[in-house]
Parts: C-alpha cells; sequence; structure tokens
C-alpha cells in the first residue's frame, strides 16, 4: 500500500481519466442492497435495500438508525469488505469494491482491533509502515497526531493499560495515518466522557476544516446534531429520511424570539402583539444551557481552581 500526499497522486484512477467524474461527490450509493446468504445459498437477511445517496467532498455525513439497520454494512460496502448484492457503490468515482481507493480512505472501527502489546508511538509507527509513508514523514505525523488526540502523557504507554476513551483517541489517530481524505467513523464519541466527547467532536469538525469529508455511524443523537452537516436514517433496510439536519429538526410552524435584558414590560407587550396577531403563546422564559455546556463549565473552573465548589450551584 503506497501512499502518496501529493495531490496529484492522490487522485483515482476515473479523476483523472473520467471528465464527467465529479470530484465534489465523495459516496455515491446507486440502489445499493445487500443480502446475507446462508451457507446454502438462501436468503437470511435483506439488510440493506435499495440506497440511494450521495456525500459530498467536505461535509460531514451521519448515518443513522436503531440496531440492525444496516449502518456497518453500509460502511463494510464503502470499505469494499462486501460485495453488494445489487446495485453499486462508488468511493472518489472508483467502484467500492476496488480495494487501492482504501489508500484515501481512514476507518476507525466500533471495537478496536489494535495490538495491545504497543504503545500509541508504536502502534502508530506500524501503521505508517503499512502505508510505505516515508520514516522522516511518518515521524512527524505519528508525534502531530498523538498531540492532536491528546495522548502526549501516554504516548509510551502500552494500549492494554489505556482506558476506552485513550482507546477511542489512539483508534482515531489510527485512522488518520496516511492523511485520508474520506474518514469514516462507527461510534466515536462511544465510551468518552464528557470532555472527551466534545474533544472529539472539536477534531471532526477540524477534520472538515481541513477539507476531509467524513461519515460517521452512531446512536448518540446529540453529538450527532452537534457535528453533521446532513445525516440518512436507516430502518430495517431502508432509507427513511436524507437531509440537512438543520432544515430536518427545524419546526417551521413555531417563532422563536430571543432578547436580553428586556424589562418585564416590554415582554408584556410581546404577549399582546402574538395575541393581536391570532397566534397562540407557547411560553416566554429564559432559555436553558445544555447539560454538556454546564458540565464542561464545571470541570473547567475546577481546572483553574483546584479544591473550590463551582460558581453556578446555588444548593
Ligand atoms: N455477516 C452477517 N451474516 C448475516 N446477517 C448479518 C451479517 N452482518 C449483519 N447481518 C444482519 O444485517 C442486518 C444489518 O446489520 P448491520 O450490522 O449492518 O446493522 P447496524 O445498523 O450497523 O447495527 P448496530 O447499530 O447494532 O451496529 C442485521 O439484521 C444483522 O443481523
Amino acid at each position: 500500500m503506497a501512499t502518496d500526499t501529493s495531490e496529484s497522486k492522490k487522485t483515482s484512477k476515473l479523476e483523472q481519466t473520467n471528465p464527467d467524474y465529479d470530484p465534489n461527490i465523495v459516496i455515491e450509493a446507486q440502489n445499493l442492497t445487500k443480502i446475507y446468504r446462508d451457507f446454502w445459498g438462501r436468503q437470511k437477511v435483506r439488510a440493506l435495500n435499495a440506497l440511494d445517496l450521495e456525500v459530498k467532498k467536505g461535509e460531514i455525513f451521519g448515518l443513522l438508525g436503531p440496531n440492525g439497520s444496516g449502518k456497518s454494512t453500509t460502511i463494510k460496502l464503502l470499505l469494499g469488505l462486501l460485495f453488494p448484492t445489487s446495485g453499486r457503490a462508488m468511493v472518489f468515482g472508483e467502484n467500492a469494491t476496488e480495494v487501492t481507493k482504501n489508500e484515501r480512505i481512514g476507518y476507525l472501527p466500533e471495537e478496536s482491533y489494535l495490538y495491545k502489546f504497543l504503545t500509541a508511538e508504536e502502534t502508530l509507527d506500524f501503521y505508517g509502515r503499512l502505508f510505505d509513508i516515508p520514516s522522516e514523514v511518518r515521524k512527524e505525523r505519528v508525534q502531530s497526531l498523538i498531540k492532536q488526540v491528546g495522548l502526549t502523557n501516554a504516548k509510551r504507554r502500552q494500549l492494554r493499560e489505556y482506558s476506552k476513551g485513550m482507546t477511542r483517541r489512539i483508534g482515531l489517530a489510527q485512522a488518520l495515518i496516511n492523511d485520508p481524505d474520506l474518514v469514516l467513523l462507527d461510534e466515536p464519541t462511544s465510551g468518552l466522557d464528557p470532555l472527551g466527547t466534545r474533544e472529539m467532536k472539536d477534531m471532526i469538525l477540524k477534520l472538515r476544516d481541513e477539507g476531509k469529508t467524513v461519515v460517521m455511524c452512531s446512536h448518540l443523537l446529540g453529538d450527532v446534531q452537534d457535528v453533521c452537516d446532513r445525516i440518512a436514517i436507516l430502518y430495517q433496510g431502508d432509507l427513511k429520511e436524507l437531509g440537512r439536519v438543520d432544515s430536518l429538526l427545524q419546526v417551521s410552524d413555531e417563532t422563536s424570539i430571543r432578547a436580553k435584558n428586556l424589562p418585564e414590560s416590554a415582554q408584556e407587550e410581546i404577549r399582546e402583539v402574538i395575541k393581536r396577531h391570532g397566534g397562540d403563546l407557547i411560553g416566554v422564559e429564559n432559555p436553558k444551557s445544555t447539560l454538556e455546556e454546564l458540565f464542561l463549565q464545571i470541570v473547567r473552573e475546577s481546572e483553574q481552581r483546584p479544591g473550590q465548589r463551582a460558581s453556578g450551584s446555588d444548593s
């Protein structure tokens, strides 16, 4: 597996030869169907049913759905680890079954498969060698990824000593060792504490800022809402919803107004205006922060002032 970061070599064969190929479409699934069969060839499960979707360059795309809805099957089809029963998946304009395109993909699986007796440095160096990354580039990238995922203080410890959150971090660093253009993340925030979750979400957003395309599967809907531009919701192999998170979540028949330092008299006037226009007042109240914000604020304050109670507490 040879990896070269120069733009010219990172483009796929099709990108170079097919003038119709649109480089802004990183993933294209057309009628993608996967039926698992038993030893005798009899149909066991229709895991994915005629999936049509596109993932655009530079977006964070969320694949959602209850257990067994076909998310992992979709990821495996994109990686070429499974063959579709019918339809096709294209990645960077190449058929997903073409494994050479995986040189441009980083993959964080749900379960860690890393070698427990290697340190973080050794792990990343090992995967860097698999990608044939030249020694100097490899050394630099290993150190910069370790820093990026916040494992500098633990970089010489064996992975068997790592907590679940640390294992997730080294998993992400491993997925990025080849400086991929497309990053597939299966449950990236599972097992992380709220601070680790925030950092992981920031790292995912940073990947988008760097121009990478991210596809993530997650059951943690709050995390998906925080980072994803678009989502697809699968149910028993069928695509049930596809669209931009902000427009899917917009409640179009309600209006919300937020103001600071508004006196009680003005609030009364607003109530009157709503009444005059025939609207139903749902509530005039102080907005609430999120539990995540409160938790992070307390952790940050505790770091700055060890031993003291956080400022926001009133009981
Ligand atoms: N190797 C396999 N052989 C037979 N059936 C399988 C196989 N892998 C997955 N399935 C079935 O295909 C369906 C979709 O599974 P898949 O793992 O893609 O779902 P998922 O959405 O990733 O679920 P989860 O959220 O639990 O990870 C399920 O009914 C599952 O039992």
